[in-house]
């Protein structure tokens, strides 16, 4: 009988402090994260930890600060959205997450352990879906879990990636390559990769955007389901103000840049099993979106004035929950005005 998906991998070390020193002491070497060591999830952790992470470039007059002061932190199973203006640092976050740049300042700790490079606890999906075009749909996958799983064998590796291939709806077209694939076929064989090596984090930048508003729609519902069934914890970027509402647990407003900070954290508290269809119906809905539109379009670029008049700690930035708490928050009105099907804030 088919095994119901886990991606809640044991990890090991219980009782490791996520904090720098804990990370330092050298118990447990940085970025290996005891992955699959088979002991029970440290429960009373975060997942993830950024901590005070700040990025910095040269520029030519000096120095270019990005964001600064970064601290976030992400629970085993919740998906997270960041929205921000272009150029506030989304993807350079992402990216530090994914250890593929390094913070300037700052620590980003996986379960208590600082991270110190890219690792297969941390698959990225991307706009582009980076297929190899010479492997088909099976290959692809099966390419990445070879990676992860170099003992198993060729029958092992096939039902395993069956079964993703399966839950991503592209049975069928196992043997097709990227080419005979439609741009939403393509980025279903992205997720079905980065979900079948069973990541602990799933960091995705803006992985629909490049999608017509059918197909995004349809891979917003899919990605929505399967992360509520494998209980996946997500990172991601995005744009459009609705797809986060529909698919977020938290989410991460960012000032604009340069020296971009996180402002507050807006809780989603529609229910869980909210669909496209159903999401203006929840009472709370038009709060969110429009305390999120009002912050993209003035609160954004305004929010240094803002923090002059109120106290604000980027360690523990403002969690908000338009419609029930605004909390330090300007009131928003909750009245629906009329509203496109979708709003896209690239600004
Ligand atoms: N290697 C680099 N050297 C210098 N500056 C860089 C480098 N990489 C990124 N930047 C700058 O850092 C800033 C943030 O870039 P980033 O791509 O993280 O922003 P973003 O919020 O993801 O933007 P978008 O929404 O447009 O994707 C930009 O101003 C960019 O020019």
């Amino acid at each position: 009988m088919e095994q119901p998906l886990d991606h809640q991998h044991p990890v090991g070390h219980s009782g490791h402090r996520s904090d720098r020193h804990a990370a330092r002491r050298g118990s447990c070497p940085p970025g290996q994260g005891g992955y699959l060591s088979g002991v029970s999830p440290v429960s009373d952790q975060p997942l993830i930890k950024l901590e005070g992470v700040t990025k910095r470039y040269p520029a030519k007059a000096g120095v270019t600060t990005v964001f600064e002061n970064v601290w976030l932190s992400i629970g085993q199973g919740e998906f997270v959205c960041v929205i921000g203006h272009s150029g506030c640092g989304k993807t350079t976050i992402l990216n530090i997450l994914a250890g593929l740049e390094r913070p300037s300042e700052g620590y980003v700790f996986v379960q208590g352990r600082e991270i110190s490079g890219p690792s297969l606890e941390r698959a990225v999906i991307f706009q582009s879906h980076a297929l190899l075009p010479w492997l088909t749909v099976l290959g692809n996958i099966a390419f990445a879990v070879k990676s992860r799983w170099p003992d198993w064998d060729r029958a092992r590796v096939r039902t395993h990636c069956q079964r993703y291939i399966d839950l991503v709806n592209l049975s069928g077209s196992e043997k097709k390559r990227p080419a005979e694939l439609s741009g939403g076929m393509k980025q279903r064989v992205g997720i079905a990769r980065a979900l079948a090596i069973q990541p602990k984090i799933l960091l995705m930048d803006e992985p629909f955007s490049a999608l017509d508003a059918l197909t995004r729609g349809v891979l917003q519902e899919e990605v929505l389901r399967i992360c509520a069934e494998t209980r996946q914890t997500v990172f991601m970027i995005t744009h459009d103000v609705d797809e986060a509402i529909l698919l977020a647990d938290k989410i991460v407003l960012m000032t604009n840049g340069p020296k971009a900070r996180i402002a507050e954290v807006v809780l989603n508290t529609l229910p869980r099993d909210r669909t496209r269809h159903n999401l203006h119906h929840h009472p709370h809905y038009y709060a969110i979106r429009n305390h999120l539109i009002d912050f993209l379009v003035e609160r954004s670029r305004n929010f240094d004035r803002e923090i002059a008049q109120r106290p604000y700690d980027p360690r523990n930035p403002p969690l908000i929950m338009p419609g029930i708490s605004e909390g330090a928050s300007r009131p928003v009105a909750a009245a629906p005005a009329a509203q496109p099907a979708s709003i896209n804030m690239r600004l």
